[in-house]
């Protein structure tokens, strides 16, 4: 099946947040209202039973994107759209429909877990806000197996603090999935864990993807955990989106050259003795996003920045291999690999 042909659950379009900066006595006199631009101009289609990774460093814009996605921020401009209809929520019962829907999971377990509290008090807080409480213990029971915690008792009268990393993370998936949700947003869900507990979390993931047919949005700054676990991938730098299409393409064929840098920074002993590339050499901080850079975002750091990458934004150019496009004006003419 390809990429198109999968429903699709949950989308963004034009998705913009600034976060005004609290002016300072000297900016009184000033008119100029200064923000942060987290965020500027992201699309992303979520579908079901299809994992996208949104990848990039710490500062991109990621976590803002999740909770824009998860409307636990208003936005500053852009569209969500669940199951094709514009949707904003403010809190309330509108947010609990929509959280039926759409759940989150966030990077740190223990911070997510409420430490006064059981396992059995989290899920079952859940069931029961979600209007799914009948039958609480075989639900129980269900929710604990569905993320591999067996037998569900062993775990029910539990405290967070009596958990592992990984269990505890476990809790937090299967307290979204008590929601019984089609799309959920997973906001660096491995990153605090062990690494040699990571793989197991991330495919239980693909495991509930496949049999739960969900939508996840896959939030992380390692791009090689991308490949290996998301169908399709985006990569974001500065607030923007600068490149997108399957995973394979991405991470194999990067075009963008922010997407190269990402990659060769990223430790892979498959690639040892093949560096030593012009990216290599791509030194250099992310910009302030106060006063992001004009035209295009990465412009300051790229080896290959012509004058006009300094003026003009560059339009999403489609690329030879169906569904992969860079927001690159090396890519302006004919695709170059
Ligand atoms: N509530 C807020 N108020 C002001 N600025 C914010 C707020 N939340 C995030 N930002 C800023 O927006 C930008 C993007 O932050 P965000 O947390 O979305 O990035 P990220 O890619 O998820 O990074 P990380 O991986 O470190 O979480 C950063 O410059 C951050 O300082």
């Amino acid at each position: 099946m390809t990429v198109t042909e999968t429903e699709v659950v949950l989308e963004a379009e034009g998705l913009t947040k600034h976060f005004p900066v609290r002016r300072g006595v000297r900016d009184l006199l000033s008119r100029e209202h200064k923000a942060v631009h987290a965020v500027d101009d992201v699309r992303i289609t979520l579908r079901r039973g299809r994992v996208t990774a949104l990848v990039g460093e710490s500062g991109s814009g990621k976590s803002t994107v999740a909770r824009l996605m998860a409307q636990l921020y208003g936005r500053t401009a852009g569209e969500i759209r669940l199951h094709g209809s514009p949707v904003t929520v403010r809190g309330g019962r509108k947010f609990r429909a929509y959280a039926r829907k759409v759940q989150m999971i966030f990077q740190d377990p223990f911070a997510s877990l409420n430490p006064t509290h059981t396992v059995r008090y989290h899920l079952t807080r859940a069931l029961k806000i979600h209007g799914r409480a009948g039958d609480l213990e075989q639900n129980l029971r269900a929710l604990l197996e569905q993320v591999q915690l067996t037998p569900p008792e062993r775990y029910l009268d539990k405290f967070p603090h009596e958990l592992s990393g990984g269990q505890r993370q476990r809790v937090s998936i299967a307290r979204a999935l008590g929601a019984d949700p089609e799309a959920l947003l997973a906001d660096e869900p491995v990153s605090m864990l062990d690494v040699s507990i990571r793989l197991g979390v991330l495919n239980l993931l693909r495991d509930l993807k496949e049999r739960l047919n969900l939508a996840i949005l896959y939030i992380t700054h390692d791009i090689a955990s991308a490949r290996y676990f998301a169908d399709e991938t985006l990569v974001m730098y500065a607030g923007r989106m600068v490149e997108g299409g399957d995973s394979e393409t991405v991470t194999q064929h990067p075009a963008h050259p922010y997407t190269r840098l990402l990659i060769e920074s990223a430790p892979d002993p498959d690639r040892l003795g093949q560096l030593g590339t012009p990216e290599d050499q791509a030194g250099g901080e992310p910009p302030s996003l106060i006063a992001p850079p004009t035209g295009c975002r990465f412009n300051p750091r790229c080896v290959y920045a012509m004058p006009k990458c300094s003026t003009e934004l560059p339009p999403r150019f489609e690329l030879p291999t169906a569904g992969h496009w860079a927001a690159c004006w090396l890519y302006e003419e004919e695709p170059a690999r």
